[in-house]
């Protein structure tokens, strides 16, 4: 059947009494298509039904489908067209792991960060009023993606705004780990508790009976229905913000989510349509261990294993770390925003749960969460992704780092990160930190430097940020004493002619690509600059003073990144030499392979060594 659906069109045409076969089999679609390629398995698993539900009864792309994070929309890429090029999901020129507007008409909206579809929806919803058009438009929003402030700040204009909008909250259980927060537990409520829904029902019925008579009585009976809904029925949550509630909803009955999406196109106003789920439905180990996956690595169908299963990442090192110390500090606490897996907060969560706090996906409340807990005398280590920090920007400056409070950002994901693409890549996060004063800023070369910044940023009594990449770390040591000086920077090698300032990551290419330049008898100074706020001023000068061309790599925008501190530096001093600054372009980075995006950047060892033969060769 799924060789026939080619546009939602065509799921149209089928029998709806055909659809749960229909979804059998895009179920082993996705399971095949994303053991090979990797990527957001389990949530795409849960949403089979409820896509094809939502493709039969609305009408994209004259109706706007708006999917919260995008991470599950592999079936609304399926129906609407993509399904031939799944075996590029995620690679670089390939399909992208979320909706993106240049990809097809369907995707009305891109995403990738969590909690944007009610507004995003709500602001469609107003345009179409504005335009005098008619067509209805859906926000699909997980319920950890109802975890985000943005979401609730949706919900509240929504609410009230009287305009037609449908919001359908997918509800598993389920972030990317087990889902936190009140609301979470609330949801539950709803979900397990049938009798719940059925009152509420019976009570409307009842009310409704009652006849309007004359309008001040009618006002009366308003004021009494809403006072008995609030007595009956407590917590009300979605009605008291102005929407209408149905649900919920086996969102694995295609039938039963077609007759109550119809039903929602009937009514007026905002409705929240509440369907319950399971991550990872129909693979026996994605039900399992939905977190292990959310975002899954490529894997073996049979087993379940994944294919590069074991080597420590520079999570792990950071939250074995931070464990190993909090175990003997009783001030440090860690915090996640939804991430204690991806952090590597999960050893921390699992040892010391008293002092592990996972806030939801709400990284503005992290911040000042933080920024509280430093006043009272803790040692916060928010471990957060470079591009989900960007959410807390003001947090940072107006809560942690105006009042100079000792919090460390641990900050993952730094630099490209690859299949995740443009939405994703942490590339940004040093030039957006340098500008902001009283913040330190570091960056490891490898595990073990990564061991000692987190040990230095305990007694560091102001903010710090410690930036470092997604992916294998190498071996490490968690009881290494810190060696390293705060504000200095390490010679890897000494040299002539040129002077390569490289930082975290980018040191181990700087050393490669010096390697490639003794064929060519260069012999450049190599430098692991460690620190970017403070610079290592001196040894800066002293190196730049020394050589003809001082080059610079990082893993992060050149606009306002490290190398534009070096230049800045040498200029205030007056040393006027070609600052040649690698880093990445002024545009998106868009998905693909980490190593493969370097080469087209120009960022590999090779094209470093080239791109500086031909500066150096110009210079002379
Ligand atoms: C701002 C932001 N923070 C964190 C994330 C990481 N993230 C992606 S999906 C996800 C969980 C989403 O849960 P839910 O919306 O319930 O979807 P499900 O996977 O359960 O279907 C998280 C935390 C993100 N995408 N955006
Ligand atoms: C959708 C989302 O934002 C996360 O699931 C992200 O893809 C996880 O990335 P990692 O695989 O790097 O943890
Ligand atoms: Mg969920």
């Amino acid at each position: 059947m799924l060789e026939q659906i080619n546009s939602p069109y065509d799921l149209k045409k089928i029998d709806k009494k055909d659809f749960p076969l229909l979804c059998e089999e895009i179920r082993q679609f996705l399971i095949e298509k994303v053991s090979k390629t990797g990527g957001h398995l389990a949530s795409n698993l849960g949403i089979v039904e409820l896509t094809v539900a939502l493709h039969y009864v609305f009408n994209s792309p004259v109706d706007k489908i708006i999917w919260d994070v995008g991470h599950q929309c592999y079936v609304h890429k399926i129906i609407t067209g993509r399904k031939d090029q799944f075996d590029t999901l995620r690679k670089f020129n390939g399909l992208s792991g979320y909706t993106k507007r240049t990809e097809s008409v369907h995707d009305i909206f891109g995403a990738g960060h969590s909690s944007t579809s009610i507004s995003a929806a709500l602001g469609i919803a107003r345009a179409r009023d504005l335009n005098n058009e008619k067509y209805f438009v859906v926000a699909v929003i997980g319920d950890g993606a109802l975890t985000g402030g943005m979401a609730f700040e949706a919900l509240n204009d929504a609410g009230r705004s009287k305009t037609d909008l449908i919001v359908v909250l997918n509800h598993n259980e389920m972030s990317i780990s087990e889902n936190v927060g009140s609301v979470s537990l609330y949801l539950s409520k709803l979900r397990t508790d049938p009798g719940y829904n059925k009152l509420k029902q019976e009570i409307d019925n009842l009310l409704n009976i009652i006849p309007p008579i004359g309008k001040n009585l009618h006002r009366y009976i308003e004021k009494i229905k809403d006072s008995v809904k609030q007595l009956v029925v407590p917590g009300m949550f979605f009605e008291e913000m102005g929407f209408t509630y149905l649900g919920p909803i086996d969102g694995h009955d295609t039938e039963m989510l077609i007759e109550v999406l119809e039903r929602a196109k009937k009514m007026k106003g905002p409705i929240l349509v509440h369907v319950i789920t399971k991550k990872g439905k129909g693979y026996k180990f994605a039900e399992k261990k939905p977190d292990k996956f959310h975002s899954a690595a490529p894997f073996d169908i049979e087993t379940g294993k994944f294919v590069s299963e074991g080597q420590a990442t520079y999570s792990d090192v950071f939250g074995k770390t931070l464990t190993e110390m909090a175990l003997r500090d009783k001030k440090i606490v860690a915090i996640t925003a939804a991430m204690p897996e991806g952090t590597g907060l999960i050893h921390f969560a699992k040892l010391i749960p008293e002092r592990f706090f996972d806030v939801g996906i709400a990284e503005q409340h992290a911040t000042t969460f933080a920024a509280g807990m430093a006043v009272q005398g803790y040692k916060p280590y928010f471990a957060v992704y470079s591009t989900f920090l960007q959410r807390a920007y003001d947090q940072l400056i107006h809560d942690v780092c105006i009042q100079k409070l000792p919090v460390v950002f641990a900050i993952d994901r730094a630099g490209i990160v690859g299949e995740d693409g443009e939405t994703h890549q942490g590339v940004f996060d040093l030039s957006f930190l340098r500008a902001v004063p009283n913040i330190s800023i570091m960056s490891p070369k490898d595990a073990n430097e990564l061991v000692e910044m987190v040990k230095l940023s305990r007694n560091l009594d102001f903010p710090v940020a410690i930036r470092y990449p997604r992916g294998k770390a190498g071996s490490f040591d968690v009881n290494r004493e810190c060696n390293i000086e705060f504000g200095k920077a390490e010679v890897i090698n000494s040299g002539e002619e040129i002077a390569i300032f490289a930082l975290g990551r980018m040191v181990a290419k700087a050393v490669e690509t010096r390697k490639i330049l003794a064929d060519f008898n260069l012999n450049p100074f190599i430098v692991n600059l460690r620190f970017v706020k403070p610079l290592d001023e001196e040894l800066i000068l002293d190196i730049s003073s020394k050589v003809k061309l001082v080059v610079t790599i990082e893993d992060n925008v050149v606009a306002g990144g490290v190398g534009s501190a070096i230049l800045e530096l040498l200029n205030s001093k007056g040393i006027y030499k070609p600052v040649l600054r690698l880093g990445f372009p002024d545009k998106f980075i868009e998905h693909g392979d980490v190593e493969n995006l370097f080469k087209k950047y120009g960022l590999d060892a090779n094209s470093v060594a080239n791109t500086i033969l031909q500066k150096y060769k110009e210079m002379m």
